[in-house]
C-alpha cells in the first residue's frame, strides 16, 4: 500500500493555504496519499475537510502552495476524466432515472455505454434502475451519485462525508464497496466526522482548525499518542496541539 520510491503519491498537497470569505481556513496544510490506499480524512464539523477536498477536486481557490493530483494541478484538463467526486450534496439530476444518470455521467467521460449497468450493479442499485433519482432513499441517492462518479473508471476517488445521516447496515455497505474499488487499484479519500469509521481506513489524516494533527496508519497513531481508539487519539492530539 505505501508508494515505493519511484511512485509518485497519487496526491501531493504542500503548504495549501486557502482563506474564504476572508477567513484563513486552511493556514499551511501539507500532505501526500500513496496511490490504492483508502485515506480517512477525519475531523470535527467545521475542521476545514471540505475545503480541503475541494482544493485537490479543483473546485477552491487558493492562496498559496500547490495541490498535485496524478502528478498534474488539481482540476486541470488532463485528469478532469481521472478524478471522481461525489460532493456532501446529491450530485445526480432528481428528475431523471438512475440508468440515464449514470448514463449522462458516462457520456460527459467518454465511457462505454456497457459500463452504465455494469456500474450500477456494482453500487447494488439493479433493481432501482429505472425508478427516479428523487424518489431513492438516502443511501441509494448516494449510491447513485457514487455510481455517476465511478462509471468513468476514475483513479481517484474523493468522497466528501459519503456516510453522513446513513444507518449502520448501509454505512456498512458502503465501506464493502470503497474497499473493493480501492482492491482494484482505486485511490479513495473519504471524509467523515465520525471517528469510528477510522478502522475502516489504510491510513488516516486527522484534521482540526485547518491543520493537520496526525497523518498515518490507525496503529501508528494509537502507538504515538498511546491512545485506545481514534476518538481518544484525536483528543489527545487536540489537546496537545492547544497546549
Ligand atoms: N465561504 C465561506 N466564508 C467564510 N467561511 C467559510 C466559507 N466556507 C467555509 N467557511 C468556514 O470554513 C471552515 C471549514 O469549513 P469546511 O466546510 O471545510 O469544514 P468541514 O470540516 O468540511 O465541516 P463539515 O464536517 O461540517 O462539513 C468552517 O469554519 C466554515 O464556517
Amino acid at each position: 500500500m505505501e508508494n515505493s520510491p519511484a511512485e509518485p503519491p497519487a496526491i501531493d498537497v504542500s503548504s495549501l493555504r486557502v482563506v474564504r470569505g476572508g477567513k484563513e481556513i486552511l493556514p499551511d496544510l501539507s500532505l501526500a496519499v500513496p496511490r490504492g490506499a483508502v485515506v480517512g480524512l477525519l475531523g470535527p464539523s467545521g475542521a476545514g475537510k471540505s475545503t480541503l477536498i475541494r482544493a485537490i477536486v479543483g473546485a477552491q481557490i487558493i492562496a498559496g502552495g500547490t495541490v498535485t493530483v496524478l502528478g498534474h494541478e488539481a482540476g486541470s484538463p488532463p485528469i478532469r476524466a481521472r478524478v471522481g467526486y461525489v460532493t456532501q450534496a446529491p450530485s445526480i439530476y432528481l428528475d431523471l432515472t438512475v440508468r440515464e444518470n449514470v448514463a449522462y455521467f458516462a457520456s460527459l467521460v467518454g465511457a462505454a455505454a456497457d459500463t452504465v449497468p455494469h456500474t450500477i450493479n456494482a453500487v447494488g442499485l439493479a433493481d432501482q434502475t429505472d425508478q427516479l433519482a428523487g424518489t431513492l432513499s438516502g443511501g441509494q441517492l448516494t449510491r447513485a451519485s457514487l455510481a455517476a462518479a465511478l462509471v468513468g473508471h476514475p483513479e481517484v476517488l474523493i468522497l466528501d462525508e459519503p456516510t453522513v445521516g446513513l444507518d449502520p447496515a448501509i454505512r456498512n455497505d458502503l465501506w464493502a464497496l470503497f474497499r473493493r474499488f480501492a482492491e482494484a487499484g482505486t485511490t479513495i479519500v473519504v471524509s467523515s466526522h465520525v471517528m469510528d469509521e477510522a478502522v475502516r481506513c489504510d491510513r488516516l489524516v486527522f484534521i482540526r482548525d485547518g491543520r493537520v494533527l496526525a497523518d498515518g496508519t490507525l496503529a501508528e497513531i494509537l502507538a504515538e499518542t498511546g491512545a485506545e481508539d481514534a476518538e481518544r487519539a484525536f483528543l489527545t492530539l487536540a489537546g496537545r496541539s492547544a497546549a
